[in-house]
């Protein structure tokens, strides 16, 4: 899609790094503005071309007194003055503004971390109808903070500890804020950019999917010869199939869609899916069944790192011979293929500066199938590859595609090959995890409980226990269940793990708190358990989050379904239940 087509004015994120840059753009677009997010050391050429009415240097690990610290590129300033662009410096983007125009940032004598009082110090857009000496609650998380500002700036709100919280130079359209509106421990945050957004910089809204459906359907118009032929394959998840019927309603029949049956699908899949692209969303699929081709190649293959390979490498084949086939049929090489690349791959690919990870521009090519052939040439057609995951689902369902499909769990791309431990062609594996795995989503499903899993699926293990069953001494299979709960797989919820009660708050706070948040940066880095701190009254709560949890089952519920799975499926005495969050586990097993 091209930025420049959207309805709405454009707000432009430049990324330092903060892990709150996302929720920043994602919050926005909730207010129907578009907004985008690049590198914040893009050069000037790269911010200038999108034509962004606002820009928001949003936050980072970073202090402005490093030697390496990320900075905008040159002339960032004068562009934004002379063409009359809002600029909005948030935590360390605030610091950097502050520093570039001649202002003074210092490490702070006391670092605010966590939930802080601010209050009003002169009346200014940015807070709405806010009066003079009004206080709200934030969320703040800077040790630098704005000493001495540039000419023409004013600060307009305070911390309770003294602090610039937030800053404006009305004339240059420059502001600033130390705290993040963007997370909901800043309650009032969502009502900041609102002002921020339509008050003061008079944003002109416009972010609709359905003028996102049809603005890709023109571009793809635009894109694909009206001779060409455009082929994409499906796996039956959300991406590859929103991502196909848009393409679809835009050049009909051109598009010929391809799904494998590897041998590795869940029970009944290739039939409910294909039943579904036919005769709900009347795709032109050709179903190829490629079983023994993947099952030969990984027969007595026990490493999990081989399989994806093995896996990857074998779909590639399929995927090369099906557009051979299409070119021998149509006379004419296909020319296109549609790929369900989403916004946060694209992001990934070009990390915030001071990450340490380099800055690379390809965009993910069936990430989990191992990659296209280099020889096919195909262009690449990416419709969903400037939406979020909710976005394409708001997508899909204006597209009518299947609620059933939109709200499917997560299924790796090696499929139940990672979920049979071991080799999966050996005890039969695979049958036996189709039937457990049917009984255990059939049964959420029944249960109504299917939507308030991020996932759920079973494990086969490759031992075998001691039973007795109907007066019979059995030595069979051990399968295990997992469910967990999520957000979308990445980000985190927060759990109260400790309440330190304080007897005098004040002393505490300045003794005690800068080494803890030194401990919070540094267990940060180490493992995927995030801490943070905050103080509620006289208690100091230390929060850590975990990017999955369990899903709590009743006990009757798992009583059954235990009991469905030892009474039906022949070969398994024994059902384990996966407790481990991630992490320490991941969520799949392999
Ligand atoms: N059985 C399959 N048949 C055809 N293509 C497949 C199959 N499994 C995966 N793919 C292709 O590989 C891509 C990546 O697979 P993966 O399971 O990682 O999906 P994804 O990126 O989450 O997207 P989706 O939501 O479409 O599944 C899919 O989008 C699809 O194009």
């Amino acid at each position: 899609m091209d930025p420049k087509a959207v309805k709405s004015d454009l707000v432009l994120i430049l990324d330092f790094g903060s892990q709150y840059t996302h929720l920043i753009t994602r919050r926005i677009r909730s207010l129907s503005v578009f907004s985008l997010c690049i590198s914040g050391t893009s050069p000037l050429s790269s911010i200038t071309s999108l034509n962004p009415k606002v820009l928001i240097l949003s936050g980072g690990p970073h202090s402005v007194h490093a030697d390496d610290s990320p900075s905008f590129a040159d002339g960032f300033v004068e562009w934004a003055q002379s063409n009359g662009v809002f600029v909005l410096g948030i935590c360390y983007g605030l610091h950097l503004l502050v520093q570039r125009l001649g202002g003074e940032v210092r490490v702070g004598e006391k670092q605010e971390y966590g939930r802080m009082e601010i209050e009003v110090e002169k009346s200014c857009g940015i807070f709405g109808g806010k009066k003079v000496g009004d206080r709200q609650v934030v969320w703040m998380s800077h040790g630098d903070e704005a000493a001495t500002l540039p000419n023409g700036f004013e600060v307009v709100a305070r911390s309770q500890q003294g602090a610039v919280a937030a800053v404006e130079d009305k004339d240059r359209r420059f502001y600033g804020l130390q705290y993040h509106p963007e997370v909901t421990h800043s309650p009032e945050g969502m009502e900041t950019l609102r002002s921020f957004l339509f008050e003061v910089c008079g944003v002109n809204a416009g972010w609709k999917m359905e003028d996102v459906m049809d603005e890709e359907i023109k571009v793809i118009n635009n894109m694909v010869g009206s001779d060409d032929h455009v082929i994409c394959a499906l796996s039956g998840g959300v991406d590859s199939t929103v991502a196909a019927t848009l393409v679809h309603r835009a050049i009909g029949d051109r598009l010929h869609c391809i799904f494998v049956d590897n041998g590795l699908l869940r029970y009944k899949e290739r039939e409910r899916v294909m039943e579904t692209f036919e005769r709900d969303l009347h795709l032109p699929v050709t179903c190829v069944d490629a079983t023994e081709q993947f099952l030969s190649k990984l027969k007595g293959v026990v490493d999990p790192e081989l399989k994806r390979k093995i896996i990857g490498k074998e779909f590639i084949c399929v995927f090369d011979a099906f557009a051979k086939e299409l070119e021998n049929n149509l006379g004419k090489k296909p020319a296109f293929l549609v790929q369900g690349t989403l916004y946060p791959d694209v992001i990934e690919s070009c990390p915030p500066p001071g990450t340490g990870r380099t800055h690379s521009h390809t965009i993910k090519s069936h990430h989990n199938v191992g990659g296209l052939p280099k020889d096919m040439k195909l262009k690449l057609i990416e419709p969903l590859k400037l939406l979020f995951k909710d976005e394409v689902r708001q997508l899909g369902r204006i597209l009518t595609v299947p609620y059933s499909f939109l709200k499917r769990h997560p299924f790796p791309g090696p499929g139940l090959a990672v979920r049979v431990l071991g080799d999966v062609t050996e005890d039969n594996a695979l049958d036996t995890l189709r039937q457990v795995d049917e009984i255990f989503i059939q049964s959420i499903k029944d249960a109504g409980i299917y939507d308030s899993i991020w996932q759920a699926f079973a494990v086969f293990l490759p031992v075998k226990s001691v039973g007795v069953q109907g007066d019979q001494r059995t030595h069979s299979h051990v399968v295990a269940l997992r469910a967990v709960t999520s957000q979308d797989g990445m980000t985190a919820d927060w759990y109260v793990f400790i309440a330190l009660h304080c007897f005098a708050l004040r002393d505490w706070c300045n003794v005690y708190v800068p080494h803890l948040s030194q401990l919070y940066t540094v267990t940060s880095i180490c493992s995927n358990v995030s801490f943070k701190l905050e103080i509620l009254g006289r208690r100091l709560l230390v929060f850590y989050s975990i990017d999955s949890n369990m899903y709590h089952f009743e006990r009757e519920f798992l009583d059954d379904v235990v009991q469905k799975i030892c009474n039906n499926v022949r070969g398994v005495n024994r059902v384990a239940l996966d407790i481990t969050s991630k992490p320490p586990s991941t969520i799949e097993w392999e």
